[in-house]
């Protein structure tokens, strides 16, 4: 979807501002059908994979901080959902130019938390994942209502903590090195698309040596 300039200028201010924007009816219909398809197509293929945490931890440990199983997406491979990565080449282009970051990739997985899942209080940069920047999210979840859980609580620095429902079509972006943020359960399950909007350094692999 095409937005003006000035929309994407609002939605920079608030996201440099907050440390997070919130942008409702992300993809347009056809887009967002498109999507759920592939969600359930490869939730039908049994390709989700229970999710990790860093480099360690043990499966008791991981089943403590998070529930999700996800399943990662490759533009290349992934044509059914070619129009979702359009939207973020476009999302990417903006951050780079209106917030002046120097993005250079992103990386995406599909998210489901079965219900009774969530994932405690956590920052999306830690060490060893440094170059994600902006963490972004596109919540998949029909008809939900008050009740079924799995909102995004997140604490903003200097604010009161509040809590995002994750609704259909609803598209979340937030700084990835300073905003904290949980999953609370979900009494549901619930689905979303999560990724990360990628800083490679300006460094040639072989000065990296
Ligand atoms: O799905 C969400 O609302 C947040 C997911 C999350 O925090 C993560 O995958 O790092
Ligand atoms: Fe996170």
């Amino acid at each position: 979807m095409q937005r003006s300039l000035k929309f994407w200028e609002e939605q920079m201010d608030l996201l440099a501002q907050q440390d997070y924007v919130v942008i409702d009816q992300f993809l347009n219909t056809e887009h967002l059908k498109t999507t759920h398809d592939f969600f359930n197509q490869k939730q039908a293929e049994d390709v989700f994979k229970k999710a990790a945490i860093g480099a360690s931890g043990s499966e008791k440990i991981i089943r403590e901080i998070r529930g999700d199983y996800t399943f990662w997406l490759d533009k290349q491979r992934d044509q059914e959902i070619r129009p979702f990565f359009e939207e973020m080449d476009e999302v990417k282009e903006k951050l780079n130019q209106l917030m002046y970051l120097s993005l250079s990739d992103y990386e995406f997985h599909l998210a489901h938390y079965p219900s009774d899942s969530f994932y405690k209080k956590h920052l999306d940069q830690f060490d060893g994942r440094r170059n994600r920047m902006i963490s972004v999210i596109i919540y998949l979840n029909q008809d939900w209502k008050t009740g079924d859980g799995g909102e995004l609580r997140v604490y903003p620095e200097g604010q009161n903590t509040f809590d995002i429902p994750p609704l259909e079509n609803r598209m979340v972006m937030f700084r990835s090195d300073v905003l904290h943020h949980e999953v609370l359960k979900s009494n549901t399950s619930r689905k979303s698309i999560t990724g990360w909007m990628l800083y490679q350094p300006a460094v040639l692999p072989y000065l990296a040596l």
